[in-house]
């Protein structure tokens, strides 16, 4: 059976406690490797790695040798596209017609992207008087934050984590990756991509394992660590902003959504079905941004929630490799469990279901896989706790307004404040309404359109502080004002 070890100082190693869990492909259930879970061994040396690195060569690197080794990380996951594919859909269950246009590409782009970024970010300066008149200048540099603990979740595995690595690695910094005990393989593989690019060693560290009294704990609780980027649930963003507390150490946190979509009876309706289909049910609806409430305006919810039905009903189930097939497994059993009992609550709580609602009858290979039917309910209470918590599953619920001004209030009444999508083709409403959101991210007429250059985050309890083009650069480098008299 398949090892998955830690990468450290450039070298795969296994655990001292000689503890191992398995990886399990969603699909069908079926152990697919072994993975060494660390200890607190293990991460004290990745980090003690990831510490020297920033002394090394690395950390005398200029900028313009950096932004080519990273190109070329870029590269080699290109290169070894195929691999980075079929790892990334046997750790996850997804349909390879996904991964391959959004997971494996963005997590190449993310290394292009920031490499560029930083190269061409411009530095501030003021001059000022002074009392004698001869004046002073003002620059400001920006200089690595140090070594940075990046904890990341298995929704978009390589694509949130190289979202971090990437201008991490691009501001100059150190990392050590703690991935999602569910998806471990990709963040594993990169580190072959690293050293053949010329990364030098301790640069980039992975340490296996699950997060509270395991490696992602011993991680945030290790003092030499300078900041967390973490991508996850808010409950666990609060236990990583503890541990954090201890030594003031900084954080970027982008939690969990319960994201609000807004269909007006001025939308283009062929727009809004297509959006919202792809905002509830891609990637088995496991994706932050995605859209759990729905609301429609009155006029036109039968019609919407028909042609949603019609559509949803449409999706093709299948495993990865089933070129047909847009609609996986959800990541395991584990998370299906979840997402099933949301499932029996919004029945017990009273809802239609519309469609779905339960396991879909699957080939006797895939019978033990994570599979759940695409679901859409309405009539629910607005307290119900299908309403109010983050299911992380392929589901929504319709519910209609009858004002502008009733559907911000719905869209603003839970603590979630990540993203939401307004459909309407008046350019009006579209500012007025995306003004009024209390989310970090607002997309009209679209959804998950991606310009890494702009903030993404959220507000309330889905975040703190904001990744993406500067804003990353603010997160991942510490800023420096030199004063001289002149
Ligand atoms: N992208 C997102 O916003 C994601 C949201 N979720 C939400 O979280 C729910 C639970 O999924 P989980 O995988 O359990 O999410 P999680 O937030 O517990 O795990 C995400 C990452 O944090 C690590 N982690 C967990 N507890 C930790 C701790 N005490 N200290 C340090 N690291 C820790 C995990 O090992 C993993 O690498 C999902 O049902 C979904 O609602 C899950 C994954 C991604
Ligand atoms: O495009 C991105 O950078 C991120 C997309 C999705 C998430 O952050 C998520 O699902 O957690």
């Amino acid at each position: 059976m398949k090892e998955i070890k830690h990468y450290i100082n450039g070298q795969y190693v296994g655990s001292a406690n000689g503890k191992l869990f398995d990886n399990v492909n969603p699909v069908n259930g079926k152990v697919i490797a072994k993975v060494h879970e660390a200890g607190r061994d293990e991460v004290d040396a990745a980090v003690k790695a990831a510490r020297a690195a920033l002394k090394g060569p690395w950390g005398k690197m200029t900028l313009d040798e950096r932004t080519r080794i990273l190109h070329k990380v870029a590269d080699g996951i290109n290169d070894r596209f195929d691999e980075f594919l079929e790892a990334e859909c046997l750790d996850t269950g997804k349909p390879k017609s996904m991964a391959s246009h959004i997971d494996i590409p963005r997590g190449a782009a993310n290394f292009k992207v920031f490499a560029d970024m930083v190269k061409n970010v411009a530095a501030e300066s003021f001059e000022m008087a002074t009392p004698d008149g001869s004046g002073a200048l003002n620059y400001a540099v920006r200089r690595p934050k140090g070594v940075i603990g990046v904890i990341s979740p298995w929704n978009l595995p390589l694509l949130l984590m190289t979202w971090k690595v990437g201008p991490a690695l691009a501001c100059g910094n150190t990392v050590v990756v703690k991935p999602s005990e569910e998806t471990p393989t990709t963040t594993a593989l990169l580190g072959e991509v690293m050293k053949e690019a010329g990364v030098p060693d301790g640069v980039y560290n992975v340490v296996h394992g699950f997060g509270g009294d395991s490696a992602g704990a011993f991680l945030t609780a290790h003092p030499d660590v300078d900041g967390f980027t973490f991508t996850g649930e808010t409950s666990t963003g609060e236990v990583i902003m503890k541990a954090a507390a201890k030594g003031i150490r900084d954080i970027s946190l982008e939690l969990g959504g319960k994201n609000a979509g807004l269909v007006f009876a001025d939308c283009d309706m062929d727009k809004a079905i297509e959006g919202t289909m792809r905002s509830a049910f891609v990637n088995c609806g496991q994706v932050c941004l995605g859209t759990e409430r729905v609301y429609v305006e009155r006029s036109i919810f039968d019609e919407f929630v028909s042609r949603l039905k019609a559509e949803a009903e449409k999706l093709r189930i299948g495993p990865p490799d089933d070129d047909k097939a847009n609609f996986g497994p959800l990541v395991s059993l584990k998370h299906r469990e979840k997402v099933l009992s949301y499932y029996q609550k919004a029945v017990d709580d009273g809802a239609t279901v519309v469609t779905g609602g339960g396991v879909p009858d699957m080939p006797e290979e895939y019978a033990g896989g994570a599979w759940v039917q695409p679901t859409i309910w309405t009539g629910l209470p607005d307290d119900s706790a299908v309403i109010t918590d983050e299911i992380f599953g392929p589901c929504c619920h319709i519910r209609p307004f009858d004002s502008e001004e009733e559907a911000i209030e719905l869209a603003n009444s839970l603590p979630y404040g990540l993203a939401s999508a307004i459909w309407t083709e008046n350019v009006s409403r579209a500012h007025r309404v995306a003004g009024q959101i209390e989310a970090g991210i607002i997309w009209v007429n679209s959804w998950f359109l991606r310009d890494l250059r702009t903030p993404f985050g959220g507000s309330k309890q889905s975040g703190i502080g904001r990744e993406g083009g500067v804003h990353s650069l603010e997160f991942y480098t510490e800023m420096k004002n030199v004063c001289i008299k002149l």
